[in-house]
């Protein structure tokens, strides 16, 4: 019958389905049976053994057993091992944060387990090894294994007692490259580290603000993304060239300041009418040095305690700037802060002084800082804060020239070689004080750059003219002064004179 054929069929099939287990099973010869039964005991006697261990010796006592085998290990294995703890006393270890940052960029996606998180100044991923995890980097051929360790004890048997962390880097080589770990790899993992951060570095800038529970000023921080660069900035190419070789020479010379016994740091100050672009340079220089700025306004410091914490909170690798100082420093002058009087030599303190107190301060605590100075009116300065030596240059930052007026054209419309207008504008610029945010006002209002360009010569006629007029009525206005000083210098001489012939001889 068919359903008894399909039954039939159906146990068949089960049935050799079935019969294929102990088929398979008896193709196992006997010996590897036993080499598995064996494993599997050993294996469960092992971690039986390791469990009695944990539960009768106390966690400290077996890792200090530990490290007396590694120890007696040690001295037969032709290998080295170096600890980098995250923390060198209570200080951070710069070497372990170092080697953080090297080995991000070591791990390979074959690494099992990795941490990955982005904090929000970051601009990408930041991947860390998690704990237990291992990365193999190589240096002239050397092959060096990092491993990163978390541990965490706790410190007595209160539920509320201290959890101690412990984080550190293993690295391990082998013995005969121990010299050159220490005096060449780990020098190249600092400073690789050095220069990753720098790339990867979000600049910030800082300025002063008092929380709601303070009467102090605090530095607060929001991200610097000022688009300036020494490419945009229009500055003629000699002035630029100087400036950036001169930031080089200053970044070079850590060493040299040291030898002659400076704070490594430099001062500049920045003079020129509104709308040259001193804030501007500022910017470009924090973009190309990768350095954070700090915006002090004087006006908002009341005591000296208070100026010295905030100067002492700056970090290193910052420009710390105080833009147009001929209004912010009327030092002795300033109002008094409630509740703090100053002391008589208080009322010395100039800015003169106040630039000695931060030399002394930084030469003792701060490395590559700079400290950038703006005025509007050069000529109204304390003469103190002009002698030599006391800002280390001084930068002109003057009305707009054909040089930089062709930055800017390209910068703004696209232009790169030489137009029609360009004729006419050289010999107008050559004669009118005309400012280059003036100037990149007019050239932002057309998109189409021969209209723009046609605005600009317009705009700088009109300028001539009024300049021309202006200097016209200045002539005149001179000139009446003197003929209204003159009648009265005769009348007094015609008086002398009589006077002198009214004597007796
Ligand atoms: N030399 C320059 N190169 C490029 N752009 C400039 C330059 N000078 C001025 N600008 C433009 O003009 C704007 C104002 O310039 P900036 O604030 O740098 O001038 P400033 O000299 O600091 O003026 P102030 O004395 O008023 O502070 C800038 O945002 C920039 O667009
Ligand atoms: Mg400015």
């Amino acid at each position: 019958m068919p359903s008894c054929n399909s039954n039939n069929n159906s146990s068949s099939s089960s049935s050799s389905r079935f019969n294929k287990f102990p088929k398979s099973f008896s193709t196992i010869s006997p010996s590897a049976t036993s080499a598995f039964t064996t494993y599997a005991s050993i294996s469960a006697s092992l971690m039986l053994f390791r469990s009695i261990v944990n539960d009768l010796i106390p966690y400290p006592l077996r890792r200090h057993i530990w490290s007396v085998l590694s120890y007696l290990f040690s001295f037969c294995s032709d290998k080295q091992t170096i600890v980098i703890e995250q923390y060198d006393g209570i200080k951070p270890n710069h070497v372990y944060n170092a080697s953080e940052v090297y080995l991000s960029t070591k791990v390979s996606p074959e690494t099992e387990r990795l941490k990955v998180s982005k904090r929000l100044k970051d601009k990408g991923l930041s991947l860390k090894l998690d704990n237990g995890q291992s990365v193999i980097d190589s240096f002239q051929g050397v092959e060096l294994k990092w491993r990163y360790v978390y541990e965490a004890e706790k410190k007595g048997i209160r539920s509320d007692s201290n959890i101690v962390e412990r984080r550190y880097f293993k690295l391990r080589f082998k013995r005969k490259y121990s010299d050159m770990v220490l005096s060449s790899y780990l020098p190249f993992v600092l400073k690789s580290a050095e220069l990753i951060e720098s790339e990867a570095r979000v600049l910030k800038i800082h300025t002063l603000g008092n929380s709601h529970f303070s009467w102090k000023f605090k530095w607060e921080s929001i991200k610097f993304e000022h688009p300036s660069t020494f490419e945009t900035l229009a500055l003629d190419s000699e002035l630029k060239n100087m400036i950036v070789e001169d930031l080089n020479r200053f970044l070079r010379r850590k060493d040299f300041y040291r030898k002659v016994g400076r704070s490594w740091k430099r001062g500049y100050l920045l003079y020129g009418p509104p709308g040259t672009g001193k804030s501007s340079l500022v910017a470009a220089m924090a973009n190309y040095l990768k350095f954070d700025i700090y915006d002090l306004q004087l006006e908002n410091i009341k005591t000296d305690s208070e100026l010295r914490e905030l100067l002492l909170d700056i970090a290193n690798k910052s420009i710390l700037v105080i833009e147009d100082i001929d209004c912010s420093v009327n030092l002795p002058d300033r109002p008094q802060a409630s509740g703090h009087k100053r002391s008589g030599q208080d009322k010395q303190f100039t800015l003169s002084g106040l630039l000695n107190f931060i030399d002394g301060l930084w030469s003792s605590c701060g490395e590559e800082r700079i400290i950038m100075l703006t005025t509007n009116h050069k000529d109204g300065l304390d003469p103190a804060l002009l002698r030599p030596g006391r800002m280390d240059l001084h930068i002109n930052m003057s009305y707009c020239t054909m040089q930089a007026f062709r930055v800017l054209a390209s910068n703004y419309l696209g232009i790169e070689g030489e137009l029609r207008l360009f004729g006419d504008i050289k010999e107008l610029l050559e004669g009118t004080k005309v400012t280059p945010a003036q100037v990149a006002e007019e050239l932002m209002k057309n998109e189409d750059a021969d209209a723009a360009l046609e605005g600009f010569v317009s705009l700088l006629k009109q300028k001539k003219m009024e300049d021309d007029e202006l200097e016209k009525a200045e002539a005149l206005k001179k000139l009446e002064i003197k003929e209204s000083r003159e009648p009265k210098m005769q009348h007094k001489s015609l008086k002398k004179d009589q006077t002198m012939a009214e004597m007796p001889e």
